[in-house]
């Protein structure tokens, strides 16, 4: 019955590089929003868009499948105990320790961080001319996640560390470790000099502040609340343990929040109606009911994370289909929040679905979803509103062309094609 769908299911996702996502949603159409299809590096796998089987998926059992082999790409960064490698005790321990510290509760202090890099961002931007708002939104995101894991705030003490980050993570290193785990059962994640040398320079700077903080004084940023964790025989986080989790964070948190807020800019600049509304709101500064419905609205038509995924462990029954170990399961962000029988007019960008109503179910999965969900989606809505709240104020945003960015899809992200190019004009009594 799978037959025939391995092959053509193969050549979606090349295919949708040149026609376009179409090519996917017509595959999921053919098959009743699952497919089978065989991926480069990751082998057997179907694609997943139905809601009731990615529910089927999130909630089986412990043991059934795995949450951890499908992030191993991300091994050589994160290191063997990083949390979305770790194995589901381990990731439930670390979990446990952390997510207190991420609840909005515990993150009013981000808020003024955001505001202070926001305001920064804006008074560095030209105005009145064309420019790319994506590079300098990356670059404010990933000091927002410095201040948050390792308290740093000073200028010259992030600027430091963004250079060391900056040769661990740039593209062309994210390009080859794919390419290498995609070759890891030929050995090729074996010798890499030149990655190891970089990564070592930015382990050499966690280490010196864990070692910092040993001989001094407590600190209240994450590094801290993972410093402070016991087991229940008294015994701490190792420092390799500790350093996996900071360089975790960092990973997930570095490009995800900066594409969304970019997606978020881009898809307002070309709904004005949506733009002076959520103005309005920033100004009269009580609520911010639209601003949240924006951004779950923008997080639906354009999720910056492509996919997420899980790996079969024992035989699992998916739908009408019966799974082998081994065999990948993808769920497919923006086909799922384009399914017309979930959201009326799909491609419409309409925060006034979510006026009133918070996202929930497995119909709106931005984030993933069950015991793997991300940590961070409470900070990263925190961070996106209150760079929304800050630019409305100050600047009014134009797009710098009429048509839509194309996504432009690479390995698990959805970029904006033109990197969020806006046109910034000063408000008259803005700010
Ligand atoms: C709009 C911004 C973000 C998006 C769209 C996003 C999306 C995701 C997705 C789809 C996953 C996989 C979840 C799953 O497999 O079920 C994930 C995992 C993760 N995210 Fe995020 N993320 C964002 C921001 C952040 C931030 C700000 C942080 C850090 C504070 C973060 C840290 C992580 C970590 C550590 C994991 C791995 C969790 C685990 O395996 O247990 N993310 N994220």
């Amino acid at each position: 019955m799978l037959n025939w769908e391995p092959w053509a299911g193969t050549a979606v996702l090349p295919a949708t590089l040149v026609l376009g996502e179409r090519v996917v949603d017509a595959m999921f159409g053919r098959t009743g929003g699952m497919f089978a299809l065989w991926i480069p590096g990751v082998g057997r796998s179907v694609m997943v868009r139905d809601p009731a089987l990615i529910r089927q998926v999130l909630l089986a059992p412990e043991g059934v499948v795995d949450d951890a082999e499908v992030n191993r790409v991300q091994e050589p960064i994160i290191g063997r105990q990083g949390l979305a490698v770790l194995d589901e005790e381990g990731n439930r321990r670390i979990r446990q320790i952390m997510l207190p510290a991420l609840r909005p509760s515990a993150l009013l202090h981000m808020r003024e961080t955001a505001q202070a890099l926001a305001r920064r961002v804006v008074a560095d931007c030209p105005l009145g001319t064309p420019f790319p708002l994506g590079p300098r939104l990356r670059t404010a995101m990933v000091e927002a996640i410095l201040a948050l894991t390792l308290g740093v705030e000073r200028p010259g003490e992030s600027a430091a560390w963004m250079r060391a980050l900056w040769r661990v993570f740039q593209p062309a290193v994210g390009a080859e470790i794919t390419l290498r785990y995609m070759l890891r059962h030929a050995g090729g994640l074996a010798t890499w000099r030149s990655f190891h040398r970089r990564r070592e320079a930015c382990d050499r700077m966690i280490y010196a502040e864990i070692g910092r903080r040993r001989a001094g004084p407590d600190r209240d940023d994450l590094l801290g609340v993972l410093m402070r964790a016991r087991d229940d025989n008294g015994a701490r986080l190792t420092d390799q343990v500790l350093r996996d989790q900071v360089m975790s964070i960092i990973a997930g948190a570095r490009t995800t929040t900066a594409t969304a807020l970019a997606w978020t800019v881009e898809r307002l600049v070309r709904h004005p109606d949506a733009l002076r509304r959520l103005t309005g709101e920033s100004d009269e500064g009580a609520d911010d009911g639209y601003a949240s419905a924006v951004c779950y609205e923008a997080l639906r038509v354009r999720p910056p994370v492509a996919f997420f995924g899980r790996q079969v462990l024992r035989a699992f029954e998916l739908g009408d289909r019966r799974l082998r170990p081994g065999t990948s399961i993808i769920v497919h962000l923006r086909a799922l929040h384009h399914d017309p029988e979930l959201y009326p007019e799909p491609a419409a960008f309409r925060p006034e679905r979510w006026l009133g109503r918070r996202p929930g179910g497995f119909g709106w999965m931005p984030f993933g979803g069950g015991r793997r969900t991300c940590v961070g989606d409470r900070l990263a809505l925190l961070l996106m509103k209150t760079f929304l709240r800050e630019f409305t104020r100050s600047v009014t945003l134009a797009p710098a062309t009429a048509r839509d960015e194309p996504i432009r899809w690479r390995a698990v992200s959805n970029l904006p094609g033109d990197d969020c190019r806006v046109v910034l004009h000063c408000r008259a009594g803005g700010g």
